[in-house]
């Protein structure tokens, strides 16, 4: 595999250039409306996760609603103690702010998805994104590499241990009202995934010179069950969704987490809950730091969508496979929209 040179955008940063090297430089097509523009701000429903588990009926409807209608959704009072999100934040911004040499000790190797680099890069006609990622696997355990978790800065893989738990507690709570919301019993997406795989992603995206003519993150569907997304606040707004055709940012909400449907869920609903298209962009004087987790079910499950979303008028959508199959097919492709999910997708037969 030839990725070719990959810059990075935090050295290139330091460049003051007023340009942007062209392997980062989007066709017009796709950086559609990458300027924020007022009217496509609208605010995605906001859950109060307090609210559900005291027998709040409405709350679980508003959660029914938001992943139909939305696929997203910003989480209020979620548990996760605010001293955390702002210790893992700042130590997430202390390892990104550390010269080169000591992130490249954690590289990210081409064709794979763990450490310091760029994921999703497979040929040296693709375009880059103006992001520095690191990620880890964190659950089951045999998905861990200890080679790539940090000694620099101090505490920081301790840190990433106590959050990774605290979310994964946040991802099951979701998953068990989300089941209620589809009308099934709470346990049922634990029961049904075994030992969930977890893993963790820090995307920082510096200020640009040209947000016009770039992307931070290329558009795409997460693989996961659950993506739960926190935001430095301060940073620049940068989560943008596709809804009705529009990129439509994300504002956050200080403290909120974020969370959307992955294509897992899409597929086990049979379509009623669908993952959605989304992207991140930059900007020219603020930088951004993401922390996202991907959830999903135990590599060895067998996926397809669940009989409850099976009759005559809803027709099953998506075959049946093991969800590491879907997980080797995501990581070895380019991000491409929704195009990744084409994987399960079944022919759809238009009657004549
Ligand atoms: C944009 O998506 C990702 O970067 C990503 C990667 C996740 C992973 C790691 C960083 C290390 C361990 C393996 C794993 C693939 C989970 C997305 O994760 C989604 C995609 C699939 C499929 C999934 O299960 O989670
Ligand atoms: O940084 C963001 O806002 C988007 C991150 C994201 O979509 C991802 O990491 O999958
Ligand atoms: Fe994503």
């Amino acid at each position: 595999m030839n990725v070719g040179h990959i810059d990075d955008v935090q050295e290139l940063r330091k460049i003051e250039s007023t340009t942007v090297p062209d392997r980062f430089v989007r066709d017009v097509d796709e950086i559609k409306s990458v300027i924020q523009d007022s009217s496509f701000t609208e605010h995605v429903p906001i859950i109060d996760l307090s609210k559900i588990g005291n027998g709040n009926y409405n709350e679980i409807f508003n959660l029914a609603s938001a992943c139909q209608e939305w696929g997203f959704f910003q989480v209020i009072n979620h548990g996760v103690d605010a001293r955390l999100v702002e210790k893992i934040e700042k130590l997430g911004m202390d390892f990104f702010m550390q010269p080169l040499e000591e992130k490249l000790k954690y590289k990210m190797l081409p064709g794979t998805v763990q450490g310091y680099g760029q994921a999703f890069v497979f040929s040296d006609q693709q375009k880059l994104d103006w992001c520095n990622m690191f990620a880890l696997g964190i659950q089951p355990h045999f998905i861990r590499n200890p080679k790539l978790w940090p000694t620099n800065p101090l505490n920081f893989s301790e840190c990433i241990d106590t959050y990774t738990r605290e979310i994964r507690k946040v991802c099951e709570k979701l998953l068990r009202c989300i089941a209620m919301s589809l009308g099934l019993r709470a346990q049922i997406f634990e029961e049904t995934f075994g030992e969930a795989v977890q893993a963790i992603r820090m995307n920082y995206y510096p200020p640009c010179p040209r947000p016009d003519l770039v992307l931070g993150l290329s558009p795409h569907s997460d693989g996961s069950a659950l993506t739960i997304l926190q935001q430095k606040e301060g940073g620049s707004v940068g989560l943008q969704l596709l809804k009705d055709n529009n990129w439509v940012s994300i504002i956050p909400i200080p403290g909120a987490l974020v969370v959307n449907i992955g294509d897992t869920l899409e597929v086990l609903t049979n379509g009623r809950y669908k993952s959605v298209e989304h992207r991140a962009v930059t900007n020219m004087v603020k930088d951004r730091l993401s922390i996202v987790t991907f959830y999903a079910p135990s590599y060895e499950v067998e996926l397809g969508p669940m009989p409850e979303f099976i009759d005559e008028s809803n027709p099953v959508q998506y075959r049946n496979y093991l969800h590491g199959e879907y997980s080797k097919h995501y990581v070895t492709n380019k991000l491409q929209g929704k195009r990744t999910l084409d994987f399960a997708k079944l022919a759809t037969h238009i009657p004549v």
